[in-house]
């Protein structure tokens, strides 16, 4: 069964754009997990425009209490800055039960590459090596179509596979090469030994024909397409609950 992480990236932009503590990512993330989710995200980016190190620290304690996995999210090589200790630290200081390594650039708006593995093998491997030494699960993210057999070698547990280009080939309505390559890349790094994780605008629209042409992928996390779904979702309700006041 594909297992769903609910990243909360999204939350907590909402909630820097007034400074205070509304929407409390806390409450959400409890939301997600009494709905059935099954574990929760943070990408924490070395600006901290969304998460925040306080951010991470929080939700692993409530991942924690509820015995649900949390997946951190981040770029191993961005530099420690104020406010950002550095991905690393992030995980030595609550140990994730799954650490995804993302080569994002700094200033990126959001990830749009998996790693070149040949070329950051050698690199990324004592940092896969450490962090299985905490106990974290390591998942490597990976364009469809890369040299995922080399993240075998780096070391790695999973791939997640960078679905974007597959969301934008979907939303243009031909996914056909974007699918093969992403179930290629799968099957690749299964014989590779690797477990399959994926992510990047999956949606209601697009996740049943991914994971009807990439099957037994382990992990899928969403957060962008799943809190814009849930605010259609839950306009009707609120606005209701504002006349009822009127
Ligand atoms: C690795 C990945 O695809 C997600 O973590 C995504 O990048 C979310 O990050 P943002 O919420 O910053 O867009
Ligand atoms: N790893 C992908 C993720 O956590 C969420 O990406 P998105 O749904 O916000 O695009």
């Amino acid at each position: 069964m594909t297992r769903l992480s609910v990243n909360l990236n999204k939350i907590a932009v909402l909630r820097n754009s007034r400074g205070g503590a509304e929407p409390d990512m806390l409450r959400a993330a409890r939301t997600c997990l009494d709905a059935g989710a099954h574990g929760l995200t943070l990408h924490p980016r070395p600006d901290a425009r969304h998460a925040r190190a306080d951010d991470v620290i929080a939700l692993a304690a409530l991942a924690g209490e509820r015995g649900v996995e949390l997946n951190l999210e981040g770029n191993p090589f961005a530099a420690p800055r104020p406010g950002y200790p550095g991905f690393i630290a992030l995980c030595r200081a609550v140990r994730p039960a799954q650490a995804t390594l993302v080569p994002d650039d700094d200033g990126q708006i959001t990830s749009d590459h998996g790693f070149d593995f040949e070329r950051d093998r050698d690199r990324l491997a004592p940092l896969v090596a450490e962090l299985r030494g905490l106990g974290c699960r390591v998942s490597l993210f990976a364009d469809a179509g890369s040299a995922v057999e080399s993240a075998a070698d780096a070391g790695a547990d999973r791939i997640e596979i960078y679905t974007g280009p597959f969301a934008d080939a979907h939303a243009s309505g031909d996914a056909t090469a974007a699918l093969a390559a992403c179930a290629d890349t799968a099957r690749r790094a299964r014989a590779a030994g690797l477990g399959v994780n994926a992510g990047h605008d999956l949606s209601q629209s697009n996740l049943r024909d991914f994971l009807a042409a990439v099957p037994s992928v382990e992990e899928v996390s969403i957060g962008h397409a799943l809190v814009s779904e849930a605010l259609y979702d839950g306009l009707s309700t609120t606005v209701g609950r504002y006349l009822a006041l009127l």
